[in-house]
């Protein structure tokens, strides 16, 4: 499969002088169209910031960010804006629901930035929601308010989705659940996931596992038989 995201020599520092924080140093991967891509490390490793500079939410200082050939570090932050909202989903472990808004409303937010997208009906039927589209977030389970940030994040087809710690406060049967939404989603559209985890566990599934450790790239593999969810050993 070709590359749909490459980091070349990227580096990103926070703060100044005595505060100064080099939260990457030097990282250069490449990431597989279609692929389950796994980034684990430490607390304070930089997989977030390193998940920020491919997303396009942040930018390197040096080095270069590559979708498809297109290189991001060189738009502006209209093309940077426009490239998020056409291409990738986010989900994060507190969900961002609005609280004030439903299940339906909350799912909505997601197609009105782009025109066409998947019908919402069939997606909750998909990731078991079905009955829920007029209930608030707080009359939802954490492993439902997931669901939602998930169906939030696919209803408008993005080529990547982005999880930063996305089953972090969920039990092993609603990761699970999580987890195999995402590979029906990347079988059904053609979905890239990039998922940043402490959990080693989830690192059996994937079919690339990037390793950082204080900023640097420490290891990176290509599992040959990734396993599927139900098969993990979730220990
Ligand atoms: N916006 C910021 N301002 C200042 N420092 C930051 C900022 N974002 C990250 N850092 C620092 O950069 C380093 C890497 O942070 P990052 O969040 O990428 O690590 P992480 O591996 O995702 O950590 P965790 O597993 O704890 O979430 C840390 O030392 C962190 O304190």
């Amino acid at each position: 499969m070709a590359e749909i995201l490459r980091v070349n020599q990227a580096s990103k520092a926070f703060g100044e002088n005595e505060g100064r924080t080099l939260a990457l140093n030097g990282v250069s991967a490449g990431i597989r169209q279609n692929d389950f891509v796994v980034i684990l490390g430490p607390s304070g490793s930089g997989k977030s910031t390193l998940l920020h500079l491919l997303s396009g939410l942040e930018r390197a200082d040096t080095g270069d960010i590559f979708f498809r050939e297109n290189n991001l570090s060189r738009y502006n932050d209209r093309q940077l804006r426009h490239f998020r909202r056409l291409h990738t989903g986010f989900i994060f472990q507190e969900y961002h629901l609005i609280p004030n808004l439903t299940m339906r409303e909350n799912i909505e937010l997601g197609r009105y930035l782009q025109k066409d997208g998947l019908d919402i009906g069939e997606l909750a039927d998909e990731l078991n929601l079905g009955g829920l589209e007029g209930r608030f977030p707080h009359e939802l389970s954490g492993g439902q308010k997931q669901r939602v940030a998930i169906a939030r994040a696919l209803i408008k087809k993005p080529d990547i989705l982005f999880c930063d710690e996305a089953t972090g406060a969920l039990d092993e049967e609603n990761s699970k659940q999580v987890l195999r939404i995402l590979q029906r989603a990347r079988r059904k559209y053609g979905l890239t996931v990039v998922f940043v985890t402490h959990n080693l566990a989830i690192a059996q599934m994937a079919d690339q596992i990037v390793k950082l450790n204080s900023g640097r790239l420490s290891e990176e593999i290509r599992p040959t038989k990734p396993l599927d969810v139900d098969n993990i050993d979730w220990g």
